[in-house]
């Protein structure tokens, strides 16, 4: 199974109501997980209640959006929806020979349940001569008949027999859908060229709601995305069946509408959404609110500013290197003074892996470029900065409530990440033909900075619901002044002290 997140794109026609075409498929794809993306190949005005007119743009057009996505994007999936015309197919069809991402999907979209035709008649053999191009095609009976060149099936198992028809002559996998069948039952399978006998078959009672609208578009474009996670198509299926049953069960609860009304695509993640209007907001939002003024002088200091621009002189860079090294060594005994504290494992893990990677990862990379300097780390003595600060760690997280304690050492994790990104966004609009601190800015990206950043914020949240008003008001006054530290240690290699070694690099 695949972690990342399905890139899908998807080919289809507008639905203004949001029920089916391609609004139904890029929520199916969120609905499921993926990043939805789509080109239009036709607007269609239409309602719950019918079909009214249709617009399509010139397919040279078509072929523009194609193109304009897939230069830019990798994409990881196609869901091809509503075609309309000769022109719209050829040009698909021809896009796709150029960019085949690997999972394509087909719903040969011919008329919309309530009625009016989405594919000029003529566009049928057009569109029969495509279905090749597709690692799935997944018509409704009625469509089916049209591309077995049969009539209606009239029972399950004709529909299966012409579902293994269409997969043999155009040799590729048939969604076979029962969701036009007559009486109480929906079943579905999927049919190979190989054998009359599905590869899967499902089945379920219909759930009783006429709101099926877009029920077809948005099964195929959530099989897409489901396809890149798991690569197996029977699993994929029995996911999005479990998942549509839902979303009809629950349609009811959208009264979008006077016809067929349009599926409750994110019907899971509904209750979700009710807690979240519950849930109080985190201590952390406020921390984060009543430090923005400290972190806007940061984001000024002229040290800062010149570190992202890459115009910082490399004997202040030096200066501020060994300054941070013996700050991390601080830091590192003030993140193992509370795991000691912390009350539970995980907190205890987390803050005693951070005292270890302060010594032996980032302490390291700074000597090896102290050493690469001609240095050796350590240099000059610790400023009153970094004293101030390193004493001020040691004592909250010593002496203080964990909750302090932790308060105070969170700044150094999600201030300097924050820096970070201000950083890095100053490089980017820099003009420095080579950026000097490119590789050391790098590091303030690292996933796993940002990762340990964000579980260091949780466990401060977790550590503040357990606290009472009194020790949830020190941490805000201890979080402050570490802020302030922060900004002051940023402020200091602007000024004075001595590093041995560097001419007149002066640091406070
Ligand atoms: N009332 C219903 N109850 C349960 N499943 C349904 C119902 N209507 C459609 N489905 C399911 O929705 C999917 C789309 O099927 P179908 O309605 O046949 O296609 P289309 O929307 O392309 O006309 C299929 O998986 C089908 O089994
Ligand atoms: C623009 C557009 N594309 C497709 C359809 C048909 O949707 P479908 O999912 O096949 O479901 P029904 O609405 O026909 O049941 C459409 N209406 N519009």
């Amino acid at each position: 199974m695949s972690a990342r997140v399905p890139r899908v794109l998807a080919i289809a026609g507008t639905d203004p109501t949001g029920g089916a075409g391609q609004h139904a498929d890029l929520k199916s794809i969120a609905a499921m997980g993926g990043y939805g993306m789509s080109a239009v190949t036709a607007l269609v005005a239409q309602n719950t209640e019918g079909v009214r007119s249709v617009h399509v743009p010139p397919a040279d057009f078509l072929t523009a959006q194609l193109d304009a996505v897939s230069d830019d994007v990798e994409i990881d999936a196609v869901k091809i929806g509503m075609l309309g015309s000769v022109p719209v197919i050829e040009a698909v069809a021809g896009w796709l020979g150029r960019h085949r991402p690997p999972v394509v999907v087909l719903d040969p979209v011919m008329v919309a349940t309530s009625g009016g035709r989405l594919l000029e008649p003529d566009a049928e053999d057009a569109l029969r001569a495509v279905l090749g191009l597709a690692d799935l095609v997944t018509p409704n009976l009625q469509e089916l008949a049209v591309l077995a060149g049969d009539a209606l099936a009239s029972s399950w198992e004709e529909a299966l027999a012409q579902g293994h028809r269409v997969a043999r002559e155009h040799g590729t996998l048939v969604l076979v859908k029962g969701g036009h069948l007559a009486g109480d039952r929906t079943p579905d399978a999927l049919v190979g060229p190989e054998s009359p006998e599905p590869l899967v078959a499902f089945d379920g009672a219909r759930v009783p709601t006429d709101n099926s609208h877009g029920t077809g578009c948005s099964l195929s474009s959530a099989l897409a995305t489901l396809q890149v996670r798991h690569g197996d198509w029977a699993r994929s299926l029995r996911i999005a069946r479990g998942w549509l049953r839902g979303a009809l069960e629950r349609s009811a609860e959208l009264e979008v509408g006077h016809g067929s009304g349009p599926v409750h695509h994110f019907h899971h993640v509904q209750e979700a959404l009710e807690t979240w209007g519950t849930v109080p907001e985190r201590f952390s939002d406020e921390l984060w609110e009543v430090s923005a003024p400290v972190r806007r002088e940061i984001e000024e200091l002229e040290f800062v500013r010149r570190l992202g621009d890459g115009g910082l002189e490399p004997e202040r860079f030096l200066a501020y290197l060994d300054q941070d090294l013996q700050y991390l060594d601080g830091y590192s005994r003030a993140l193992a003074a509370l795991a000691a504290r912390a009350p539970a494992e995980e907190a205890r893990s987390f803050f005693a892996a951070g005292a270890v990677s302060c010594t032996e990862t980032e302490a390291q990379l700074h000597r090896a470029r102290l050493r690469h300097a001609g240095l050796e780390g350590a240099g000059a003595p610790a400023g009153e900065v970094t004293r101030r600060y390193t004493t001020f760690l040691l004592a909250a997280t010593a002496a203080e409530p964990y909750p302090v304690g932790l308060a105070a050492v969170l700044p150094c994790y999600w201030v300097y990440a924050d820096v970070g990104r201000h950083l890095q966004e100053l490089a980017r609009r820099s003009d420095a033909a080579a950026h000097p601190y490119a590789d050391w800015l790098a590091t303030y990206a690292d996933e796993g900075f940002q990762e340990a950043t964000r579980t260091a914020r949780r466990l401060l949240d977790q550590a503040a619901r357990d606290a009472g008003p009194a020790v949830r008001e020190r941490m805000r006054e201890v979080f402050l002044e570490a802020c302030a530290l922060e900004r002051d240690f940023f402020a200091a290699p602007a000024a004075a002290s001595r590093l041995p070694g560097v001419v007149a690099i002066e640091y406070s």
